[in-house]
């Protein structure tokens, strides 16, 4: 668990690039931190791992403050992936990456050999290759094997698919949910609302270093003020539904779809009362049409008893002269 007690904090001694935040992160959690360049987010993180100590405030790591916790106990219970793995990786071998973690910790010995094998095996990873000349999305997901095979129970992560293509955006988020899956606490900062509403269940919104919003993923992602006040766009999907929410005779299921499954589901719900109700209509429009038409065979039967009876008025009128 990790806990910001009203901390401020400050680069300079002066300034406060963060002013009074406060949040708790259970163990567990999925929590995505949004919100405009020099927002604070990175600051946070850098709080949250102990990197950064508070100018005032304190951030508690299983209830002890950072500032009482050594580096070494740091690492073993918060990985810390940087946006650019290049920040990162520093060994001549995929190997030695993966080792460095343990060696740094003078944890090094057959236990550790074992985590690294089945990590190499894990990513499919040539354990001899030169980092470097790798490429961007496997240097990415170098850079998150070397943390979690560390197995910490939290890890944050600060922009993990800034600079990936899908593919690997992809790949490496699906490594990262099923961590989560698994019990481990997910903290990341992320640009991209797409990937923070497919992954996190929670997002906190900072702006001017200051926390505007802290609460399920899409009632964060849907509130105008926060998107107004933290400058963020919703993901496509949301925004979508937001707008035709606005529409007095918008479905409720679609005005509140999140997800391309929900909108696909809402639209053909939605399609489908449609449907019926111009069934039901025609139904209606049949029942009237035969009920005029009974009432018309009734009143042409009237009509031609009328004739009937005015025809033998007019013979007996005659007969009678
Ligand atoms: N090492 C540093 N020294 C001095 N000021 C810094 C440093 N790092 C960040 N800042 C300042 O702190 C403020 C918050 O920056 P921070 O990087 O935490 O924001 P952010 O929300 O992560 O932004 P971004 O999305 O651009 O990474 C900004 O005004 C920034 O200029």
């Amino acid at each position: 668990m990790i806990e910001f007690k009203n901390v401020s904090a400050s680069y300079d001694g002066e300034l406060a690039v963060l002013a009074d935040v406060s949040f708790t992160v259970n163990d567990g959690d999925f929590v995505a931190f949004v919100g405009t360049n020099g927002a604070g987010k990175s600051t946070t993180m850098r709080l949250a791992n102990g990197l950064l100590k508070p100018t005032s405030g304190e951030v508690l790591i299983d209830g002890v403050p950072t500032t009482s916790l050594k580096t070494s106990e740091l690492a073993r219970r918060i990985g810390f992936l940087f946006q650019n793995p290049d920040r990162q990786i520093c060994c001549n071998t995929v190997r030695e990456e993966l080792m460095f973690g343990f060696a740094a910790l003078g944890e090094e010995g057959p236990e550790a050999e074992a985590r690294v094998d089945a990590m190499i095996e894990r990513f499919g990873f040539d354990a001899d290759a030169e980092p470097y000349l790798l490429n961007r999305g496997t240097r990415q997901l170098l850079a998150l094997a070397s943390i979690i095979v560390l197995a910490p129970p939290t890890i944050i992560l600060d922009e993990p698919t800034t600079g990936l293509d899908f593919r690997e955006c992809v790949k490496v988020m699906d490594v990262v949910r099923e961590l989560n899956e698994n019990g481990t606490t997910v903290i990341m900062v992320c640009h991209d609302m797409e990937v923070v509403g497919d992954f996190a269940r929670r997002v906190i919104a900072m702006t001017a270093g200051r926390v505007v919003a802290d609460g399920p993923t899409f009632e964060v992602l849907r509130d105008g003020r926060v998107l107004k006040e933290a400058h963020i766009l919703p993901p496509q999907v949301t925004e979508v539904s937001l707008i035709l929410g606005r529409e007095a005779a918008c479905p409720a299921a679609v005005a509140c779809a999140n997800t391309v499954a929900q909108m696909v589901t809402a639209v053909a719900q939605a399609k489908q009362m449609e449907y019926a109700a111009v069934a039901e209509a025609a139904a209606l429009v049949d029942d009237v049409a035969a009920a005029l038409t009974a009432e018309a065979a009734v009143a042409r039967d009237a009509i031609v008893e009328a004739e009937a009876a005015l025809g033998d008025a007019g013979a007996d009128e005659e007969g009678g002269r």
